[in-house]
């Protein structure tokens, strides 16, 4: 019988209907896969789920009953959204029973010692390899991950839990861990919510299915009973063409850039070159020191011994309007620090870097900015009422496309990619690929950091790879195996300087 569900269940927003008439019915013991493109409707499905909005129409029933009359139901339904929401400057176990009174530890003076022994009991019951005492600052981000699952499960109430994309940045081994704590809760007569835009993963822990499209349920059912192909095309409506691979085609010839011997916050010595023509990918485990080399060469983070060279000529170190002005661009994961302007609209987001396209002798041109950003949204199918909405409105995914749009506009000569899909459905991913391969056979340098390996031997040409901020290898994408990549992710086995 199910357990929560929702009946015909609506939410408007001006200009956009987010949901209408969805039926959603989720069981106990078993993981049900919440499913959709990316402006589908999950979020918003998901925040009257838990009582933090509510629906225009329709209603939600947990346990047979109605949160709407007795809200105490909603501490059945938890919650662990995507992005790491952890007090880094707290320990671990605070963490954990943050905020006290809920879990039983509060009162005037916290037991600092029974928070800390209670701590160890879930540590390992989620295989987290971490003292209760350390700072969370300190321990690695798929314990972190793990932590941010654990905390949810110290709601002794909890019988239905949320999981937005829980393994985004972890590798395999990291997310088995993940699957194993998820397949262990079933066991206790709890229902999963899983949302990914991961096949593999979908099939690999999914029951039951649910597909939101444009707001409406539009297909549900069990898992078991379905392809890939045929979840994909409920999602997005239409056959989504995979090509085998996106490396690009054309000849790779002399070096776009050049890095030697850079050293800074977490990483040394790396040294590789760029060539026109290919796209460059970077490996690593999540710590590595990927993105910090990306900054570095960018100029968000301080390098401390080496150069960098751009078309043979010497680039600017430590200063991020040099490089933007140099035609370097980087996209990073953490758009919400680096990459958008969150109080202002789409137009006024993507407008302020294609300033150079629009710009007439008189000022900016309102119509050419208009007509440059509307082209923008067309081309990445960005889904939004208007370019006027602002754009923390837009969905997680549309707001991706949007910064990636935003920088294709701008015609840079060097273009960092740090983990460009992660929260990306399929059919976008296949177009952000389409158009990465599209620009490195024009002539733009591409560099892919990714921690999914399939992503990069999809569209690197070569791979680099790093462990504990050093370069352990690079290898041409067509003739490594997994197994080598594997091994020098891991450190297992170091490979030649990455020339
Ligand atoms: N507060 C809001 N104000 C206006 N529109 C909103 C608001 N929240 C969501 N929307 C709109 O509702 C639609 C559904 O968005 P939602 O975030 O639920 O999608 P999603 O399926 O979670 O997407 P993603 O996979 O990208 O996270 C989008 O068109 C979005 O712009």
């Amino acid at each position: 019988m199910a357990y929560l569900e929702t009946h015909g269940l609506g939410r408007d927003f001006p200009g956009v209907t987010a949901l209408d008439k969805v039926d959603l019915s989720i069981e106990l013991g078993r993981t049900h896969i919440l499913a959709g493109e990316n402006g589908a409707g999950k979020s918003t499905l998901v925040k009257i789920l838990t009582g933090t909005d509510r629906a225009s129409r329709g209603k939600v029933l947990i346990d047979g009953r109605d949160p709407a009359e007795d809200p105490g139901l909603y501490k059945n339904v938890a919650y662990v959204p995507q992005e790491l929401n952890l007090f880094p400057q707290m320990s671990v176990a605070e963490n954990l029973f943050m905020p006290f009174s809920r879990t039983g530890h509060g009162g005037l003076l916290v037991d600092r010692g029974a928070l800390v022994e209670e701590a160890r009991t879930y540590l390992e019951r989620f295989g987290i390899e971490a003292d209760p005492r350390e700072l969370v600052a300190n321990i690695s981000v798929s314990d972190q991950q793990l932590l941010q699952i654990a905390r949810a499960c110290t709601n002794a109430s909890m019988k239905v839990l949320i999981l937005d994309e829980p393994t985004s940045s972890l590798t395999r081994v990291e997310v088995d861990r993940v699957f194993k704590v998820i397949r262990g809760l079933l066991d206790r007569d709890h229902a999963i919510v899983f949302i990914s835009h991961k096949m593999d993963e979908v099939f690999a822990i999914g029951d039951d299915y649910t597909v939101l499209r444009n707001g409406e349920k539009v297909e549900s059912g069990r898992i078991a009973d379905i392809t890939e192909a045929d979840l994909i095309r409920a999602m997005s409506g239409r056959d989504v063409a995979f090509e085998e691979h996106f490396r690009p085609k054309g000849p790779v010839t002399d070096a776009i850039m050049e890095v030697r011997g850079l050293s800074g916050a977490r990483f040394q010595d790396v040294g590789f070159e760029l060539r026109r023509g290919e796209i460059l990918g970077f490996a690593g485990l999540v710590g590595a020191g990927r993105s910090e080399v990306m900054q570095t060469i960018f100029g968000f983070l301080k390098a401390k011994a080496g150069t960098v060279k751009v078309d043979g000529k010497p680039w600017t170190l430590n200063d991020t309007a040099a490089s933007v002005d140099g035609g370097m661009l980087y996209l990073s994961e953490e758009r919400k620090h680096h990459g958008i302007f969150p109080l202002l609209s789409l137009r006024e987001n993507i407008g302020i870097s294609i300033l150079s396209l629009t710009k007439g002798a008189f000022g900016i041109s309102s119509g050419r900015e208009r007509e440059a950003v509307q082209k923008i949204i067309d081309d990445y199918g960005i889904r939004t009422s208007g370019m006027g909405k602002r754009i923390s409105q837009l969905s997680g995914g549309n707001q991706q496309k949007a910064i990636i749009g935003r920088a294709m506009a701008t015609r840079p000569r060097v273009l960092i990619f740090d983990e460009p899909t992660k929260g990306i459905d399929i059919r976008t991913k296949t177009e952000i690929y389409r158009i990465m391969k599209g620009l490195a056979e024009e002539g733009v340098g591409v560099i892919l950091v990714s921690s999914e390996l399939d992503e990069l031997k999809k569209c690197a040409s070569r791979i680099v790879t790093m462990h504990h901020g050093r370069i352990t290898g690079a290898f041409d994408t067509a003739e490594t195996s997994n197994e080598t990549l594997v091994g020098a992710i891991f450190g297992t086995e170091a490979k030649a300087d990455a020339k």
